[in-house]
């Protein structure tokens, strides 16, 4: 259960700074793997859900990770999820462990009221093992800011105080963020901008093709394009469009708004997914879903470097291809790490009961972002690996010397 294809990262890793196997061991598997189900009535028939929560890691701090609603999910991919935000924390430094939770339904068939009380349950059925100190849920596929509302009162009814530290990602009014919901791809943008001033392109001249035109993808669109480099293309799960000039971000979001999706934008050509990810691009961001690229993919990609902003999007063997191939991948858990960065700020200002502006929650996340690309870039340059190896490193590290002073046995 506990091979997933992210430990084969933290093996290499481990093998890579002379990390003992007994310690790689701990590291791997996770702290708790917590299962329950509940109940609710759905069109007068009782109906039964399967509740998960993996608690991988709390070695840098109370664990901390989003709560999916899915048909299709496993232990084996809530605990991979979970490894990842193990990691994901400890690259951008916030002080956080790693978890991931799910509630096996398809919220497409259900209602509204529906998926608010699942949300009261999950919290509910795992009451004692959820709390500001101990672990902390956040939105993540099919579940938003109200969820969260529903979640944080859920937990304030059953403890008697009112916590809304208990969950990132609230609705403004409840104590959420208002830069949350634009953090991931703004942090994507960061990173970018950090990547290209290394290698020394010229960053108006750089071409980006962005696959999944959905929260993240967009805002990052938008920043890439007010930095002054081209995006290309675009695309979301109905197809995708190009244009060699460069596309107005902005009204393609608007198109997307109005039709439902980027296809048949009239300042574009309508190509396919494939061939966007095939494309003659300088940097590639695949933002949809995770095993975009696989081997076959990975052997036809032309652009330079690839900028992981979903969790997860290459595989391992299209990683391998790729590093073969000489391009360069920035890894999700570095790239797409603005959104967790947010979610402390959040945190931290519902611990204090004190809210900061706008400006100063940006400059956080932007000084945050550039700092873990920093740290990730030294190990990069220093150890001639590439840069998934070095953030694995990076965190790797961070997690092996706090585990041997909180966990003397390991000391050897
Ligand atoms: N939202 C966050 O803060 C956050 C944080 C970290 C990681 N992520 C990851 O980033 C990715 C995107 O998240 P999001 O919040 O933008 O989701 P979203 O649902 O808002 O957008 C996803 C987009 O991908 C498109 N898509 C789906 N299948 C596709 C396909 N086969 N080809 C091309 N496009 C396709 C969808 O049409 C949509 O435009 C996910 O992998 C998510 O796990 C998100």
């Amino acid at each position: 259960m506990v091979d997933t294809g992210f430990s084969s990262y933290i093996h290499k890793a481990g093998a890579a700074v002379g990390v003992d196997e007994s310690v790689i061991d701990r590291i791997i598997k996770p702290e708790k793997v917590l299962e329950s189900y509940v109940s609710l009535v759905v069109d007068g028939e009782p109906k039964t859900y399967r509740c998960i929560r993996c608690q991988h890691s709390s070695l840098l701090g109370p664990y901390k990770g989003g709560v999916r609603f899915h048909p299709n999910i496993s232990i084996e991919e809530t605990l991979e999820l979970a490894q990842t935000m193990t990691f994901k924390n400890a690259v951008v430094g916030v002080p956080f462990g790693g978890a991931k939770g799910a509630v096996c339904c398809n919220p497409k068939k259900m209602s509204h009221e529906e998926q608010m009380e699942l949300s009261r349950l999950y919290i509910k059925s795992l009451s004692g093992f959820i709390g500001p100190k101990k672990d902390i849920p956040a939105p993540d596929v099919n579940t938003g800011p109200e969820n969260m509302a529903v979640m944080m009162d859920s937990y304030s009814e059953l403890t008697g105080q009112n916590t809304p530290a208990v969950v990132t990602g609230k609705p403004v009014e409840v104590g959420g963020t208002a830069i949350r919901t634009g953090a991931t791809g703004r942090g994507v943008a960061t990173v970018y901008k950090e990547y290209i001033k290394d290698v020394g392109y010229p960053i108006d001249e750089v071409t980006v093709g962005i696959q999944g035109f959905g929260k993240v993808g967009q805002v990052a669109a938008k920043h890439i394009e007010m930095m002054g480099s081209k995006v290309v293309g675009v695309s979301d799960s109905n197809g995708a469009i190009h244009n060699r000039d460069g596309l107005p971000t902005q009204e393609v979001i608007d198109w997307k708004k109005k039709t439902g999706s980027v296809v048949d934008f009239d300042k574009a050509t309508n190509i396919t997914n494939d061939q966007l990810i095939t494309h003659d691009l300088d940097i590639l961001i695949p933002a949809a879903l995770a095993n975009a690229i696989d081997k076959d993919t990975a052997s036809k990609i032309k652009a330079k470097a690839i900028i992981e902003a979903a969790n997860n999007p290459v595989t391992p063997k299209a990683d391998k291809k790729l590093n073969k191939a000489g391009v360069t991948v920035i890894p999700d858990i570095l790239a797409n790490a603005g959104g967790v960065t947010a979610s402390y700020l959040e945190w931290i200002q519902n611990t204090q009961h004190y809210n900061w502006r706008q400006k100063k929650l940006h400059n956080e996340l932007d000084n945050r972002m550039k700092t873990a690309y920093n740290e990730v870039k030294k190990t990069h340059e220093k150890n001639e690996q590439n840069y998934r190896e070095s953030a694995m490193q990076v965190a790797l590290k961070k997690l092996v010397k706090t585990l041997k002073i909180r966990k003397p046995m390991y000391q050897k």
